[in-house]
């Protein structure tokens, strides 16, 4: 299979709001499996503008349809002339090693967006630097996009857009995130997933948990995050308070909104994804 990398195969393209909704599968070098994503191309890229791109993270048991599908994003995307790109949530393929329990937080559709250093995941569940480095070069080689970029996610996609951002600032304009894995060293779906994928040494765990890269950071590129306060996984798995209180230690411009009545869901985000797309779509104007 490696003779494909960097080659795209395209798989589906629906014509939508005046861009396109496309799927390709490539083979990744990173996570050393064929892996497939989609990107929304707005109508102005159809034109021969470069336009910037908004990279979105799903959560746990999300492929890349589950954001195109029901997030309703493309309407706004069209609107505003931006690139919507959405990878799967981990590697995948029968050679890539899953949960022996199958369980739907650890292994397959659940990569946590880490770098894995523990056998037997270390060889595929690279999705960091797949995330940071070989998603956008291949994007940026093959579309009509600039190197704006933005990033945001949901739940552990949250997490990885959060600690990404927080890691590599210059990369992005902005970050966002829907209910996030705010303090992963510190809830059992984090504790589990990086005790399985960083082994037991929680200084390697550190470097993924955004609410303590927060606290100790000088980068000042501006997170909107919103969180619905029905969501069942709110006080044991999300925590936002720690995030909080991590931008209250070192000024971090935060926005962070609580929303009553609203669920884990794609309801939630559909709702308010429209007000994180003029936010990206602000920074990345600047
Ligand atoms: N208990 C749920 C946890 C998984 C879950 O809620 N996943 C969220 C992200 S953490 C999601 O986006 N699911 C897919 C969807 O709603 O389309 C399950 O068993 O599926």
């Amino acid at each position: 299979m490696s003779e494909l990398a960097n080659e795209l195969e395209n798989v589906s393209a629906n014509k939508c709001f005046g861009g396109w909704h496309k799927q390709y599968r490539h083979f990744s070098r990173t996570l050393g499996c064929t892996m497939r994503f989609a990107v929304y191309l707005p109508p102005q890229a159809m034109v021969g503008e470069n336009v910037p791109v908004l990279y979105w993270l799903s959560g746990l048991t999300c492929t890349d349809e589950n954001f195109m599908q029901k997030a309703g994003a493309q309407r706004m995307a069209a609107e505003l002339g931006l690139a919507i790109v959405a990878p799967d949530t981990s590697p995948r393929g029968d050679e890539v090693p899953d949960d022996p329990a199958q369980a739907y937080d650890l292994g397959l559709g659940a990569g946590f967006y880490v770098n894995a250093s523990e056998a037997p995941w270390s060889r595929h569940y690279q999705m960091y630097d797949y995330v940071v480095k070989e998603l956008p070069e291949l994007i940026e080689a093959h579309f009509p996009v600039s190197d704006r970029r933005a990033i945001s996610g949901h739940s552990m996609g949250g997490h990885g857009a959060l600690t990404i951002a927080l890691r590599n600032p210059e990369r992005y304009r902005s970050v966002s995130a829907f209910s996030p894995i705010s303090h992963p060293v510190d809830c059992p779906w984090g504790q589990k997933a990086f005790r399985a994928y960083l082994g037991d040494d929680q200084a390697l765990w550190r470097e993924y948990d955004a609410s303590l890269l927060m606290a100790d950071t000088r980068a000042t590129l501006p997170a909107l995050v919103d969180q619905g306060m029905d969501d069942a996984f709110l006080e044991r798995e999300l925590k936002p308070e720690t995030l909080e209180a991590a931008a209250r230690a070192s000024g971090y411009p935060l926005t962070l909104r609580r929303h009553e009545g609203y669920d884990h869901s794609y309801y939630f985000i559909a709702s308010f994804i429209g007000d994180h797309l003029q936010f990206h779509s602000r920074q990345l104007a600047q």
